[in-house]
């Protein structure tokens, strides 16, 4: 395998010399910080505030903005992985840690081949009156299922197929995920997933086919 050496990019993910310990640490600083945009944006979508404090507030809120976007360079932010297998995309849609857009997910590993997922999902992820949005559900599967079709990171695959049957509507609030990798044949893998509800209640199923792309298996093999 060719030595990597920081910056160098292996299709699209980016190989950073950065210690675990180091990322860890300025993830958690950050943490804070987009758990309270998470909190602000449901007081946007909740509240009741009169012009005054509306005008006042954009003009806090842009100023901070302004601050924080000073220095930091333009564009997506990627994925980026280091020499002990730490990988860290912040911005990711589905899990960013710094991405306060990103419903708030949490994945425990069951085992290789199950994942389990758990949100709770407030105003902000609404589509039917109290209900959660159809594409937000499948967003969360389809993170759970690619994670689960990854093995524990240990494979790169992408989203091929992805299939739902939205069978009940799902209440907002706290929401479990299941996933389990069902059969895997050479590049193809197939994850089958449900969302429940509190309840109980089984909202959506999913099936998916996860590839896992030539040039990534082309390089395991040079491995
Ligand atoms: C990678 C691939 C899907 C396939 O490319 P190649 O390597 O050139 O594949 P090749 O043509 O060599 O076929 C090999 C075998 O596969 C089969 N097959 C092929 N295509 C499909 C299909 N669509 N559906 C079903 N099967 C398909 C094909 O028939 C053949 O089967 P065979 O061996 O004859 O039985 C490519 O089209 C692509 O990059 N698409 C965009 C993917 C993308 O952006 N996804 C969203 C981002 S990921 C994300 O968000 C989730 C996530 C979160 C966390 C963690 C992980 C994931």
């Amino acid at each position: 395998m060719t030595e990597l050496t920081d910056g160098d990019s292996i299709g699209g993910f980016t190989y950073r010399e950065i210690p675990t310990v180091e990322v860890d640490a300025v993830e958690a600083r950050f943490l804070p910080l987009a758990e309270a945009v998470r909190r602000l944006n449901d007081a946007v979508i909740r509240s009741t505030a009169d012009d005054t404090l509306l005008t006042d507030a954009v003009a806090r809120i842009d100023e901070l903005t302004r601050q924080l976007g000073e220095g930091a360079p333009p564009g997506p932010v990627g994925t980026c992985f280091n020499h002990e297998g730490r990988s860290w995309s912040w911005g990711n849609a589905a899990v960013g840690e710094r991405n306060a857009v990103a419903p708030p997910l949490y994945l425990r590993f069951v085992d290789d081949t199950h994942v389990v997922g758990e949100a709770d999902l407030g105003p902000a992820y609404e589509g039917p009156p109290g209900m959660v949005h159809g594409g937000v559900s499948a967003l969360l599967l389809d993170h759970l299922m690619g994670v689960t079709a990854s093995h524990r990171h240990t494979q790169t695959a992408f989203t091929g197929t992805l299939t739902m049957r939205y069978e009940a509507t799902l209440p907002l609030g706290k929401v479990t995920l299941h996933a389990e990798l069902v059969k895997q044949e050479r590049r193809k893998i197939d994850v089958e997933a449900t969302i429940v509800a509190t309840d109980g209640t089984v909202a959506i199923r999913a099936h998916g086919v996860f590839i896992t792309p030539r040039w990534a298996a082309e390089l395991s093999e040079d491995r």
